[in-house]
């Protein structure tokens, strides 16, 4: 078997994927010991490389220069102020799926709210009148309208606020694409969006009402896609709808092609930077000499390698044949390896040569599911022992919960060398505020 080290070493820097390498025997991030992290801040701690955010978004920017188009980056992978806060610097626009992630966007923008909320697109199965109303407001660009029900209510709302609703209808283009069924969202069976063969009665219907805008067909069928094909596929179906909606009269300017481009959370050598440029083509490719102004909608490709969930080792038990490394991170704050049976590396904060056995990472919540890692090969850990969970910035706090009554971990983000805390940890008064006797 492979010394740990080099099986450590050796896949951390085998991958220009992820911001977390040993330098001196120390797991850093971008020059910041993530051991020193642990101890300023308490474990389990959320770490995220700004470098690496800004890159990603950067290689959309890039590869898309030569279309007009807006990276819309999704909240719901991480929500954090200061993440918000980076991305709006770097001139990315927001896909929002409540008021609450309208709330957020508006706090980062600042005293550049009227412009970054421009730059907002509306998404959801379930908008309600108060987050309706917010969103014409601030004068989003879009709202991605997903049902019948829905356009009759954004117009009500629109014509009680004297304010034009710019709309899309999201299509729901009957494309398959494979990943986890939870988050797979582009089949008829799945509740999101508008049936597209029904979307040029539905556009006859909007286009009737006075302050209704129809500007826009969008589309989103899933996360953590690999292959590029599908989103070609679900795009060409709503270029090809465009055609018929312009023919039919209506000023369609924007195709929104979602998000769900997905990362390798395994071991593998990974290149982001290709795989945007794949994705890009291909899109591309599917607007052919389209005159229109592409929305992309990704997440977890800016936000999750970028992040990890810095945590210790509380016990090591054995329980028959099996040993559990029990850590002070849980479910509750990593829920991705019990929700779909996730894979994230895990790897230690002191490099090792120790030989590697086989262990459950698990956590301190009281469900058999509180897992992060089964059967994994390890180097052996001990009490007190650091470890990292990586590509955790993405649906890693902002899917994250109190159950258990355990308090949410601070977040911390590294930029140009230095860490600055965006988060502190909750304390249980936090947890008691809006409860009553
Ligand atoms: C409408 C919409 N846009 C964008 C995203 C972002 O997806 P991802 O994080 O996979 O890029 C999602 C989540 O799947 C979504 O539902
Ligand atoms: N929460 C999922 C992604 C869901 C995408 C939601 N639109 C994950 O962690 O992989």
């Amino acid at each position: 078997m492979q010394p740990a080290t080099s099986v450590f070493v050796g896949f951390l820097l085998s991958s220009s994927a992820r911001p977390f390498v040993y330098a001196g025997g120390e797991l850093v991030c971008d020059g910041v010991s993530l051991q020193k992290l642990a101890k300023k801040f308490g474990t389990p701690l959320y770490v995220y490389s700004a470098a690496q955010m800004v890159e990603r978004a950067g290689m959309f920017a890039r590869e898309f220069a030569d279309v007009q188009h807006t990276v819309c980056y999704a909240v719901k992978a991480n929500s954090a102020l200061g993440v918000l806060k980076l991305l709006a610097a770097q001139g990315c626009g927001f896909d929002i799926v409540s008021g609450g992630e309208l709330e957020r966007v508006i706090r980062a923008a600042g005293d550049k709210r009227a412009e970054v909320c421009g730059r907002v697109v509306f998404s959801g199965v379930g908008k309600q009148p108060a987050e309706i109303d917010l969103a014409l407001r601030e004068g989003i660009l879009l709202f991605n309208v997903e049902s019948e029900g829905e356009l009759e209510l954004v117009a009500e709302r629109a014509a009680k606020l004297k304010i034009k609703a710019r709309i899309a209808l999201r299509v729901n283009p009957d494309v398959f694409a494979e990943t986890h069924p939870y988050i797979s969202t582009g089949l008829r069976e799945h509740k999101f969006g508008i049936d597209i063969r029904l979307a040029r009665k539905v556009y006859k219907r909007a286009a009737q009402l006075k302050w209704l805008e129809p500007a826009g067909v969008s589309v989103h069928i899933g996360s953590q896609i690999r292959s590029v094909e599908p989103f070609a596929a679900a795009l060409s179906r709503v270029v090809a709808l465009i055609k018929q909606l312009r023919a039919d009269g209506h000023d369609i300017r924007y195709a929104d092609a979602g998000g769900g481009l997905g990362i390798d959370y395994g071991a593998g050598n990974f290149e982001p930077a290709k795989q945007v440029a794949k994705y890009a083509k291909a899109l591309k490719g599917a607007l052919g000499t389209m005159d229109l102004h592409l929305l992309l909608e990704p997440g977890r490709f800016i936000v999750a390698q970028a992040g990890a969930l810095v945590s210790q080792v509380l016990f090591v038990k054995k329980n028959g044949t099996k040993t559990f490394v029990i850590a002070d991170a849980a479910m509750n704050d990593l829920i991705r390896p019990a929700l779909y049976q996730a894979h994230h590396e895990i790897v230690p904060l002191k490099q090792t040569s120790r030989k590697l056995r086989k262990v459950d990472v698990v956590g301190p919540v009281c469900e058999s599911g509180d897992f992060f890692a089964r059967d994994r090969e390890m180097a052996p850990l001990k009490r007190g022992d650091g470890i990292a969970l990586l590509d955790a910035g993405a649906y890693g706090l902002s899917l994250s919960s109190n159950y258990n009554t355990r308090v949410r971990p601070a977040e911390v983000l590294i930029e140009r060398g230095k860490a600055r805390l965006i988060r502190r940890r909750e304390t249980v008064e936090d947890l008691f505020g809006p409860e009553m006797i």
